[in-house]
């Protein structure tokens, strides 16, 4: 797994580098020769133009200048200062000394000249705004990544592409489109989620001192990037000693008069991901169009009110259901209603392994009149749970229902609120995004993402039945759940990649994802346990 430090805790282990010896001169100088050593790695690489801030991202570039002009790339640094007139003491000394060993600089350059040095170029070194970048980006920097973007060079960002904000993943209406982002200490979190899975490229860390290791752990990671070895202990084990039921049951229960599909699709993709025995519950006047659509899946019709919507009058029959399987999944196309909160109240009551999506959250938000993490009883429970909603599901629980998270941080913030009121290790939240993240009482796991094929109708649905099928298969139950959850993501991913290669990227709907599970689910499986010998999709 990879730490993801916020941008205070990066400049924190930055300090405490420095009481370990590791002065910010030397890490510059590490920064810079971990950039230009990237660069040269990309091969045919003879002209370089090093773009430079005033900060020490500037800094950072000098550095990276002269240690390519050493090793003979001919190199163009462009700054909007001479090298004397740069304010900040480490940015002046490096930016001087690269003069001085010979690197030419080109001093607040006109458009048309930046595009004509950026057209002789077959590589340009992003170091005009790092970690210290705030607010729109100001002349002549707008102009200058209008510029680069506009090049056909390959772009290499130094710590952050300018423009984006490392924190928060948002990007202002100038930000560099990198080919590579090279990172300095470690991961952060705007670099993988928003508009920084768009514009970072492929991200290289740069640890820049031995101590980094112990250091960045010590800074209390605000997240992991879980890397595919992680899930090699929540991957069903392979056995031929099975039976249906052993192979583990699960219960849907969703779906509406308005929404019947929502459930169907929960329901197959239960299926998909291996569970041996699934039954949706229903309500009675779509039970019918579920059934012909789910010729493997017994569908039980249960009580509905005058809308179509699950009634309370069906409690005893789902809780009987419950009773007998080994995990259910409760919300997909529900609606909310009293009826619909009743369910959702008696299923999380009742000591079964539990999934609660879509409406089912809604329904908890209105249980808990939108303040969840004041109400930690109700998701303390024996057996596990686990929420998956979006952004938006996830502001109604915390009292936020108008202004829900709109960053991956503030998305995991929001989710601690609950797993840490709670206290337990038997809840996981799932914080559904751009980039997900999924979050226990310990730490919060980012698996790999998904391609945007997956932001399509249906394919939360089919996230929520992967997730119960997975619960229901004994994975994470005793050990990790949050660990499951993060690899459930990761085979949606895959599921979503697979799909997009077969129908192409705008076509992919949520019944494609549940067709490729089972393949996606075996590719993931075979990279856990055979990392080398495997090509990735
Ligand atoms: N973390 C580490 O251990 C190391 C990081 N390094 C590198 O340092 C940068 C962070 O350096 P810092 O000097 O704090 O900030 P930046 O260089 O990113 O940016 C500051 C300059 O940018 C100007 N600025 C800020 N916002 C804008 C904007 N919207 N438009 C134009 N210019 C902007 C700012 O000007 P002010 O007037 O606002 O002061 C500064 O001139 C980090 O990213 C790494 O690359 C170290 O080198 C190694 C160790
Ligand atoms: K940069």
């Amino acid at each position: 797994m990879q730490p993801v430090l916020n941008i205070e805790d990066v400049k924190c282990v930055e300090v405490a580098l420095t009481r370990e010896g590791v002065s910010v001169s030397e890490l510059m100088h590490r920064a810079g020769y971990a950039a230009a050593q990237e660069t040269i790695a990309l091969g045919d690489v003879e002209n370089v133009v090093v773009l430079v801030g005033l900060g020490n991202n500037g800094g950072d570039g000098w550095v990276a200048a002269e240690a390519l002009f050493a090793r003979g790339v001919n190199v163009k640094v462009v700054t909007p200062l001479e090298p004397d007139q740069i304010s900040g003491d480490l940015a002046r000394q490096v930016a001087q000394s690269a003069v001085k060993a010979g690197v030419s600089p080109l001093v607040g350059p006109s458009r048309d000249e930046l595009e004509d040095l950026l057209s002789t170029a077959d590589a340009v070194l992003d170091c005009m705004l790092g970690t210290g970048f705030h607010g729109e980006v100001r002349a002549p920097f707008d102009i200058w990544i209008e510029c680069v973007n506009a090049s056909g060079a390959r772009a290499i960002s130094v710590d952050v592409p300018s423009g984006l904000s490392a924190q928060t993943g948002r990007a202002a209406q100038a930000c560099v489109v990198a080919d590579m982002t090279v990172t300095m200490l470690s991961l952060k979190p705007g670099l993988l989620a928003d508009d920084g899975r768009d514009v970072c490229g492929s991200i290289v860390v740069a640890p820049l001192a031995e101590q980094t290791e112990h250091l960045v752990v010590e800074a209390d990671p605000v997240a992991w990037r879980t890397d595919l070895s992680d899930y090699l202990d929540v991957i069903p084990a392979p056995t031929q000693a099975v039976d249906k039921f052993t192979r583990g049951s699960v219960l849907v229960v969703g779906g509406s008069r308005r929404f019947p599909g929502a459930a169907i699709m929960a329901a197959r993709a239960a299926a998909r991901m291996g569970a041996g025995y699934v039954t949706l519950a229903t309500p009675a006047s779509v039970a019918a169009i579920a059934q012909a659509h789910l010729l493997e899946i017994p569908v039980v019709p249960l009580p509905e009110d005058a809308d179509g919507v699950l009634s309370a009058d069906g409690k005893d029959v789902v809780l009987k259901l419950a009773r007998g399987v080994s995990a259910v999944l409760v919300g997909s196309g529900m609606r909310i209603s009293g009826g619909t909160v009743a369910l959702v109240s008696a299923l999380i009551e009742q000591d079964v392994p539990l999934v609660v999506d879509a409406d089912g959250l809604n329904c908890l938000a209105r249980l808990t009149d939108g303040a969840l993490p004041d109400f930690p009883e109700v998701t303390r429970r024996n057996a596990p749970l686990v929420l998956t909603p979006h952004r938006r599901e996830l502001g109604r629980l915390v009292g936020q229902a108008k202004t829900p998270p709109d960053s991956l941080v503030d998305a995991l913030e929001d989710a601690r609120k609950i797993v840490w009121s709670d206290g337990g290790s038997n809840l996981a939240i799932v914080a559904k995004g751009s980039a997900t993240g999924c979050v226990g009482v310990d730490q919060a796991l980012l698996p790999k993402p998904g391609p945007c094929a997956l932001a399509t109708a249906g394919s939360g649905d089919v996230l929520a039945g992967m997730m119960v099928s997975a619960l229901a298969q004994g994975s994470g139950q005793g050990g990790d759940l949050t660990l499951m959850a993060a690899y459930v993501c990761e085979v949606h991913g895959y599921a979503g990649s697979l799909a997009a290669e077969r129908l192409g990227s705008r076509a992919v709907m949520a019944t494609d994802v549940i067709d490729v599970i089972g393949l996606a689910a075996d590719a993931v499986g075979e990279h856990v346990m055979f990392p080398e010998g495997v090509e990735e999709a």
